[in-house]
């Protein structure tokens, strides 16, 4: 096997072609950092892609057509990450390494000084006080910061683990080799393509490893040592061609990168004798570029024919080294001005090969995307160097480094383009490749030939320069117009594919706003049916609202009507309701105004009410009524429609009519002045302050209402009992002394005495009271008649007080009741038989007291006649105090006889309140009292 033509390698020059100057923005500008747009469906539609339309990768499976063969099963394989630590060495003086550096060409570098760099590395390594990155094994490496840096910062150490392999500062090139590129250039010389990078800060020794020196070769001299040393050895008469290349990428000033082709017979290209190196401080020989090294491997018997039909050079294994620019911090190379955008373009760039690695490549990285089109595309195997430095200074660079770089070791290539072992005798790759991969690399290669023959004499293999002819440049033509056309389709495919996915976004917020009408148009008929119930259900409450308001209307008409006791008492009761429940006045203004309608109750709750009907949850069935809310948290009353209210409410308000009812005719109690007086006496004004109706001290007022609840607990209470029993007791006086007092019933009784009615009396005599005697008033008649029950009474003799000891206890009680009522603390057991005086005196002072008595009873009846009478008073404990108040003038008083002449045992007990209860009473009083008139008149 013969090496063809292998062009010599450069010693001290730079052959530079001029590349268009057309204005490209740096990568930094153009190349998007944010996460690339997702296609998923978001809530706001963005705007149509175009810019992804142009730089989407069509997914190959859509793209192989239907008679292709069955692709090759794919293999993953990680992106092996390598760790190479350079030994430590004393940064020399930048003035004098400006110096010496002025005579030091790009590559290969001086190999003395190499050696003398090397020499000094373990030396100067002990100089070092402090190592900032250790190995832990083959695999991992501890970053620990300065002392300094970890007592300002707190910065702590930090582990980096998961390298294919860590070489040791003391590594050499040739191990170094044998573990990282010796599998690349097995596999290329099996027709695998592979790519080693170098990335690293400046200074770190990518150079070095990449190129070496001519006494300490790298990568490059070895791999090409071993593939001669390959062909020499194979015995196969396969003819091989192998292709060197390399390009160099760099920024001019700023402008952008420019390709370099560093060949030695390429036809319009100028030499340039200027270097390139530069200088920073970090590194005096700083390769301020990215150097790409590719040797492609080709077999002689290709059909060429079928290379130009298919525009695909799979037949070919290339082996890429890539040297990229180190990365740097400007503050510590004290870059300016020119050397600051250069400083910006290389760590750009190296940023970017990071990108590339991980995703596919964009518009802007042409130049990278162009050189190293198989590997940014995830199709080759690939392999990465990391160079760092270990001194303390270079904490931060290797920090910066292994944290940009650690990512890369999680990088799998899914699609590992497996070149058969032998290339003659097996099917060729380029028949089973999808179409989409021929038509990204005919798009390459189309761009090679495009420029108008600058690069072919690179690119296109020498034995097609030679024998290129017009008609394989019409064939070059046509390829180039069907790349185009793929190209376009592409484009086209891309854009259809954004349009389909941007329609559906809307179709998908269409579906969603087509739900929302959906839901709510249900919402809608749920809503009107109930509208429809509610409807109807109010019709038919208005319905019975009519007959309920004509009740009211009844009750209204009653105000005025008290036929007798109770049934006023039932009339006040039900205005009060009224007052307080019904507003009748205000329901007929509204009824007036809504055009006549049939009058209905208009019912108002309290706050306990509505607080009840919360309770209870009835919120729901009085919706209607939106006011509700607003009406409990105010305080402030609520008007509802009397149709409006549910019929438990109903129940509830028959209830408290009742209630009502039962209060008005028990709860309130009558104090007279003089027991005003007692009150007063007793002390209890205090009691009483919450009594509005207290009159002020020393008015005129005889009479006042103090409610029950008011006088609880005050010592009135204790009186209550006393004043139930005397009102009892008046109201049987009352009917008694009618009979008495009554002309006309005195003339009955003396008729039915002179009948002989009274006949089983036979004591009685008729005579004792004329009709003479009977004063023509009513006044003179009834004091008449007591003062003659009187003188009866006192003329009674102890013995028949004796004869009849019964009687007598009735009579000392009368008379206790009687003298004492006032005192009402003298207990009928306390008064002892020979307490009843049989001396005149005694009597005397009794017939005194016993005037006085009458005369102020005839001075109350006077007062209180005029007033309407209270049938019935009665303390019930169990009622409610805000429905106990009323007013005073729906209040009927009663004169509170004392009682004098009836024994008050003989009274009925309290019953419950009512008229029969009262009529029973009264009954049982006017019996009694008839029996003990007939005593005395016997007597
Ligand atoms: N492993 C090593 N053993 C001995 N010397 C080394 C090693 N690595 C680097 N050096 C020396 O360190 C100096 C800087 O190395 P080199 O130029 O390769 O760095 P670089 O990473 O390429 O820098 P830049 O990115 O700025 O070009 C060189 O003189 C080189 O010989």
């Amino acid at each position: 096997m013969e090496i063809k033509s292998l062009p010599p390698v450069p010693k001290t020059v730079t052959v530079r072609r001029n590349p268009p100057r057309r204005a490209r923005p740096t990568p930094a500008t153009v190349v998007p950092l944010s996460a690339p747009p997702s296609s998923k469906t978001s809530s706001a539609i963005r705007s149509f892609p175009i810019e992804d339309i142009l730089s989407i990768d069509i997914p190959g499976k859509q793209d192989v057509p239907e008679s292709s063969p069955p692709k090759e099963p794919s293999s993953s394989e990680k992106l092996k990450v390598f760790l190479r630590i350079k030994p430590i060495v004393t940064q020399p003086k930048v003035g004098v390494s400006v110096k010496n550096a002025a005579h030091k060409n790009v590559w290969p570098q001086n190999p003395s000084k190499k050696k003398d760099a090397s020499k000094t590395a373990n030396v100067a390594g002990k100089k070092t006080n402090e190592i900032c990155l250790k190995m832990n094994d083959s695999h991992s490496v501890t970053l620990c910061p300065p002392q300094s840096l970890a007592d300002a910062r707190r910065t702590k150490s930090e582990v980096y683990e998961g390298f294919s392999h860590v070489f040791c500062a003391e590594s050499s090139q040739s191990e170094v080799y044998e573990k990282m590129v010796n599998p690349l250039v097995d596999d290329f010389l099996k027709g695998k393509s592979g790519m080693l990078a170098a990335m690293g800060p400046s200074g770190s020794g990518k150079t070095h490893t990449v190129f070496g020196s001519a006494r300490d070769p790298g990568m490059v001299p070895l791999a090409l040592r071993q593939i001669f040393s390959e062909k020499e050895t194979n015995g196969s008469k396969c003819s091989r061609t192998f292709y060197l290349s390399m390009f160099e990428i760099y920024s001019e000033r700023g402008k952008g990168e420019k390709i370099m082709d560093l060949s030695e017979d390429g036809g319009d290209l100028f030499m340039q004798q200027s270097n390139i190196k530069a200088m920073t401080n970090s590194n005096i020989q700083s390769s301020r570029s990215q150097c790409i090294i590719n040797i492609r491997s080709e077999f002689e018997n290709i059909d060429f024919h079928s290379y130009f039909h298919t525009g695909v050079q799979s037949c070919t294994a290339l082996l890429t080294i890539v040297d990229l620019a180190g990365a740097e911090r400007e503050k510590r190379t004290g870059n300016q001005g020119a050397r600051l955008l250069e400083s910006n373009f290389i760590n750009n760039t190296s940023m970017v090969f990071g990108l590339f690695v991980i995703r596919a490549p964009k518009e802007p990285q042409e130049a990278f995307s162009q050189a190293l089109p198989k590997f940014i595309e995830g199709k080759k195997r690939m392999a990465l160097i990391l160079t760092a430095k270990s001194g303390e200074e270079d904490y931060q660079d290797t920090s910066y480094m292994l944290r940009q770089a650690s990512p890369f070791m999680n990088i799998k290539f899914e699609n590992v383009e497996e070149q058969p072992a032998n290339a003659f005798g097996n099917k060729k790759r380029t028949q089973t490749l999808p179409k989409i991969e021929q038509s990204k690399r005919m798009r390459f290669n189309s761009n090679e030939v495009c420029m108008n023959g600058e690069l072919k004499g690179d690119i296109f293999p020498q034995i097609l320069k030679e024998e290129l002819t017009p008609e394989k440049v019409k064939e070059v033509e046509q390829v180039n117009g069907s790349v185009k056309r793929e190209r376009e389709n592409h484009i086209l495919l891309n854009f259809s594919r954004a349009l389909w996915n941007v329609l559906k976004e809307y179709k998908n917020k269409l579906e969603a706003s087509e739900n929302e009408v959906h839901s709510l148009r249900h919402n809608l008929s749920i809503e009107k049916e109930r509208s429809c119930s509610l409807e109807t259900e109010l019709n038919l409450i208005k319905s019975c609202g009519k007959e309920k308001a004509a009740n009211v209307q009844v009750v209204k008409e009653n105000e005025i009507i008290q036929t007798s006791t109770n049934c006023s008492l039932e009339v006040e009761s039900c205005v009060e309701t009224v007052s307080t429940s019904l507003c009748v006045e205000s329901f007929q203004e509204q009824s007036k105004k809504k055009d006549n309608l049939a009058p209905c109750e208009y019912v108002v709750f309290d706050k306990e009410d509505l607080k009840e009907l919360e309770d209870k949850d009835f919120s729901s069935e009085i919706a209607g009524c939106d006011n509700l809310e607003s009406a409990i948290n105010n305080d402030s009353e609520l008007f509802i429609q009397e149709d409006e209210i549910p019929s438990f409410v109903k129940e509830d308000q028959h209830q408290h009519k009742e209630e009502e009812k039962a209060d008005v005719s028990s709860t309130n109690v009558v104090f007279d002045k003089q027991e005003f007086k007692e009150v007063e006496e007793k002390d209890v004004i205090t009691e009483l302050a919450g009594c509005d109706g207290l009159p002020p001290a020393g008015s005129e007022s005889v009479l006042f209402v103090v409610h029950e609840d008011e006088v609880s607990s005050s010592p009135l209470k204790e009186d209550q009992p006393k004043h139930e029993e005397e009102v009892i007791d008046q109201k049987v006086d009352e009917s008694s002394t009618n009979i008495v007092s009554d002309k006309l019933e005195i003339k009955e009784v003396e008729e039915k005495e002179a009948n002989g009615e009274l006949a089983g009396d036979g004591d009685l005599e008729v005579s004792d009271v004329h009709e003479d005697e009977v004063s023509s008033t009513l006044e003179e008649n009834q004091q008449k008649q007591e003062e003659k029950e009187i003188d009866q009474e006192f003329d009674v003799s102890s013995s028949n007080i004796v004869s009849d000891k019964q009687e007598i206890k009735e009579v000392e009680e009368v008379e206790v009741n009687g003298e004492l009522a006032v005192d009402g603390e003298l207990k009928v057991s306390d008064v002892n038989e020979d307490e009843v005086s049989s001396t005149f005196e005694e009597n005397q002072q009794k017939q005194e007291e016993k005037e006085d008595i009458v005369n102020t009873k005839s001075v109350c009846t006077e007062d209180v006649s005029k007033l309407p009478v209270v049938s019935n008073i009665q303390v019930s404990s169990a009622m409610k105090p805000k429905r106990r108040l009323r007013p005073a003038s729906s209040v009927m008083l009663r004169n509170i006889n004392i009682l004098d002449s009836i024994d008050a045992t003989e009274m009925p007990k309290h019953g419950k309140r009512g008229e029969k209860d009262v009529g029973e009473k009264r009954t049982q009083g006017s019996i009694t009292l008839m029996r003990l008139l007939k005593q005395n008149l016997h007597h």
